[in-house]
């Protein structure tokens, strides 16, 4: 049995804690809010996250960040990637040794373009830090709260502690295999966000599955590209944290990123769509942050550059669809990895 502190109690969160409670886990949920912690312990319920789920009753929560910290060995990360910088500020204050550290959260921050174990090495004292194990894969929350078969990596370039994150998570409805490619693993799950919008934007405009298929499979080409460029393994894009993520992201109406891109192709604005969400949709500013990282390591990427455009320059949908299909004439398999 391990100590375990979850920190962040949206639906990732609450899911994967409930997994490693009912692993045997002796498993603490961290929400910033008090209400929402008051609410899973008493009401066994996390209305706004995981509505018409009953929790588990061994799920025990906190609001107060320094029981959370000294309640661990090891420490899950399941906060929006805006949230994490702060998190792991706040959490400075109170740490006083040695963590293995696991994260679950799909973004890039715009500007720095840090991936997300990179910020959490920036803020966190590397004297408290044992290892950062990412945990990645098609899994929505939604699905995982039913314990249906759902398979994820965890990457670490030590195949140690991956293995340690393997053990504490796996179980009969939760496989998971290991990885060692951080950067391939990381940009996988972030830039699948990007691709899903922009899979939901085309749903939206009323375009089918011809569409759909074209993005999955140039969206993957050019998150391969980027990442690649970037330091990761080809193959890692074609994995669960890759091509697996992205599949489940553009096809699942539980997708955040798929959903607000099919409002926005229904003609909403982006703020109109954000509003109504009241979720995180990471690929927002992961699309600034690709559209960033596109121009810092000159690697083109087609489908996040229209999707900008959309996005943050007020580009009609429809027109964006356009350009995309207008580029010049292409060998497919021409810059594949440039
Ligand atoms: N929901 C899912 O099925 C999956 C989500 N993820 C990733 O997990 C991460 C978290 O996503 P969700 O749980 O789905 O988000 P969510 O939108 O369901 O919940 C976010 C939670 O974080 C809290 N929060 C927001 N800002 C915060 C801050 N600054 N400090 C502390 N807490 C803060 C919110 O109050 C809320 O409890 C994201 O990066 C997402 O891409 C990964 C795999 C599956
Ligand atoms: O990462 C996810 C599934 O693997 C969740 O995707 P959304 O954030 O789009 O809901």
């Amino acid at each position: 049995m391990n100590k375990v502190t979850v920190l962040g109690a949206g639906s990732w969160g609450t899911s994967l804690a409930i997994v490693l409670a009912e692993n045997g886990h002796d498993c603490l949920l961290w929400s910033h809010r008090e209400d929402q912690a008051n609410e899973i312990n008493n009401q066994h319920t996390n209305a706004k996250y995981l509505p018409s789920v009953e929790l588990s009753k061994v799920l025990k929560s906190t609001h107060v960040l320094a029981d959370a910290v000294a309640h661990a060995d090891v420490i899950v990360m399941a906060v929006p990637t805006k949230g994490i910088r702060e998190t792991c500020q706040k959490m400075m204050e109170t740490l006083d040794r040695k963590m293995l550290f696991v994260h679950v959260s799909k973004g890039i921050e715009p500007d720095s373009l840090l991936r997300i174990s990179e910020i959490m090495r920036e803020e966190l004292d590397e004297a408290f830090i044992e290892d950062i194990v990412v945990l990645s894969g098609p899994s929505h929350a939604e699905e995982v709260v039913l314990q249906h078969p759902t398979t994820v990596a965890a990457a670490c370039e030590n195949l140690a502690s991956a293995e340690r994150v393997q053990d504490l998570f796996m179980n009969q409805y939760f496989r998971v295999y290991t990885n060692q490619d951080v950067i391939g693993v990381e940009m996988g799950g972030a830039l699948k966000n990007v691709i899903a919008l922009a899979a939901g934007v085309t749903d939206g405009l009323g375009f089918g599955d011809n569409a759909k298929a074209a993005l999955i499979t140039r969206g993957l080409a050019e998150m391969s590209r980027l990442g690649v460029k970037m330091g990761a393994q080809p193959l890692t894009f074609a994995g669960l944290t890759g091509m697996g993520d992205l599949i489940v992201t553009c096809t699942s109406v539980h997708s955040r990123n798929w959903r607000a891109g099919n409002m926005l192709g229904k003609g909403m604005t982006l703020q109109e769509v954000l509003d109504q969400m009241g979720m995180v949709v990471e690929g927002v500013r992961t699309t600034k942050a690709a559209h960033q990282l596109a121009e810092k390591y000159d690697v083109t990427m087609p489908i996040a550059s229209a999707l900008y455009e959309v996005l943050f320059d007020e580009q009609n949908a429809s027109d964006g669809v356009g350009k995309l299909m207008q580029r010049m004439k292409k060998h497919e398999m021409a810059g594949l990895f440039e």
